[in-house]
């Protein structure tokens, strides 16, 4: 049955010739059953935009058919005939899912306005069906690239938590997807169909952090001009993604306790408390657990974040899922611009797999980006690569640190303490830098060099 078929359902031969006949001269496609039971059977078959169909028939009736079309999650919009007067009925029938009825005796024109209605309406619910599904679909778990098994298992963990309301905690190096797995959380979620609001806590100046996460009311502050919203309420019954949580001051921290632990905000400058219902998916780069020993971040905050933690590993921790990104990445951009014909070498993919990703998949993209929107012929060489990448085949660069390993043996403690000096010495004797460098709390960084008897004056050894 093509696009725009109506299936009209009625035990009357009379009504069913009369209405299929106005409705073809109308332009629509119609095909029609003469009971309950028989136009369910066309209903599977040839999933109809709509149907018409009579309330009161013997066997299956059209109450019970919209049900059965409600219980299937057939896509179809119903119009019910229902018999002058039987006004309940008719709103019994619309409680089901009915979008329209008429009443007997037709009155054709209010008939073909009312199809009409209805099948504007189909075409919308279509479209953002099609919509929905490509977004899904760009959205979901398959679309985060990767085979290595220290990925897996974190989209194994993603994907049961996804189902589940609680708070999520994704730790990972910058670049290495953790918005893309806040994604497909929210996707593969009950609130798919429901916002998924984005904000990051670095990118706010200090000062209009709350206003933008809470809102404001009007004149609260010099530019507040009208009342707004907060991104938690924007969020509500969707979901909240809190990029850098980390880098959120202390005093802000506390009120967002309070919306996860009580479900309630206030918008800053008054208005009374109001109650939303957001599921929170928090990422940073940061080692949150050592900003709290630090007393950085606060505690009770992190563990109602950290209900589930999950961290992404960094690019060089899975570098066999690099020649898979590479091809998918090429594909994408290769689309993007429109470049069908262009090549890359294969040789490139070795190179590629040596690098030290610091910008992990984000950095993969932009260098493959850059290298074919540079690039003149139709095949990508080595030439063609940044410095950086044709320096790591260079195999005495491939890693930054390169411990020799005498036969003798070596002290562990010695490698520390050397470490340790080493990092203050990199960051001019900043011990707070130097311990997010070691990524451990500044606390273990000072008990560290305690331990090993030293101190800040050692440096100039
Ligand atoms: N496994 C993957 N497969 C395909 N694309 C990926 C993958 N991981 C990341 N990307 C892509 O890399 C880019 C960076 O990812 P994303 O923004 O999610 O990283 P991030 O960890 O949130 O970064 P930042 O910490 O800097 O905000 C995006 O364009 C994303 O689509």
């Amino acid at each position: 049955m093509p696009a725009s078929s109506i299936l009209v359902v009625d035990d009357d031969a009379s009504v069913r010739r009369v209405l299929q006949m106005q409705l073809v001269e109308a332009g629509y496609t119609v095909a029609t059953a003469q009971s309950g039971t028989e136009a369910r059977k066309l209903l599977v078959e040839s999933r109809p935009k709509l149907v018409i169909t009579d309330l009161r028939m013997p066997g299956l009736d059209g109450i019970e058919l919209l049900r059965l079309i409600a219980d299937d999650q057939i896509q179809t919009t119903v119009i019910m005939i229902t018999a002058f007067g039987s006004i309940e009925t008719a709103v019994q029938a619309m409680r089901l899912g009915a979008y329209d009825y008429i009443t007997k005796p037709i009155d054709y024109e209010a008939l073909l306005l009312a199809v009409q209605r209805a099948m504007e309406r189909q075409d919308l619910i279509d479209e953002v069906r099609n919509l929905r599904s490509a977004l899904d679909r760009r959205y979901g778990f398959e679309n985060i690239i990767g085979h290595s098994e220290s990925l897996l298992r974190v989209l194994e963990l993603a994907s049961r938590v996804a189902q589940h309301d609680s708070t999520v905690l994704i730790q990972g190096e910058t670049g290495t997807g953790k918005e893309l797995l806040a994604r497909a959380i929210h996707y593969n979620s009950r609130r798919r169909n429901q916002p998924f609001v984005t904000i990051n806590c670095g990118a706010i100046p200090r000062d209009l952090i709350e206003s933008e996460l809470f809102g404001h009311s009007r004149g609260s502050f010099t530019g507040a001009v009208a009342n707004k919203p907060g991104r938690i309420e924007m969020a509500d019954n969707g979901t909240l993604f809190l990029d850098e949580i980390g880098e959120l001051p202390l005093e802000s921290q506390v009120k967002l306790l309070r919306v996860i632990q009580h479900g309630e905000i206030e918008r800053v400058g008054g208005s009374a408390p109001k109650t939303v219902n957001v599921r929170i998916i928090a990422a940073t780069h940061r080692n949150l657990a050592a900003m709290v020993e630090d007393a950085a971040f606060r505690q009770d905050l992190f563990y109602r974040l950290a209900v589930v933690p999950l961290r992404l590993p960094p690019l060089r921790e899975r570098r066999q899922d690099i020649p898979e990104l590479l091809e998918h990445l090429f594909r994408q951009a290769r689309e993007r611009h429109n470049m069908p014909n262009i090549r890359m070498a294969p040789s490139l993919v070795g190179l590629f797999a040596a690098y030290r990703w610091p910008g992990n998949i984000r950095e993969l993209e932009n260098i493959i980006e850059r290298m074919l929107v540079l690039s003149n012929g139709e095949i990508i060489t080595e030439n063609d690569l940044p410095e950086e990448l044709r320096q790591a085949s260079l195999p005495q660069q491939r890693a930054t640190l390169l411990l020799e390993l005498p036969d003798e043996g070596i002290s562990l403690e010695a490698v520390e303490r050397e470490l340790l000096l080493r990092a203050l010495e990199k960051f001019d004797g900043n011990q707070t830098h130097a311990a997010r460098y070691l990524d451990i709390s500044r606390r273990t960084f000072i008990y560290r060099m305690e331990k090993h008897g030293l101190r800040q004056e050692d440096l100039t050894r």
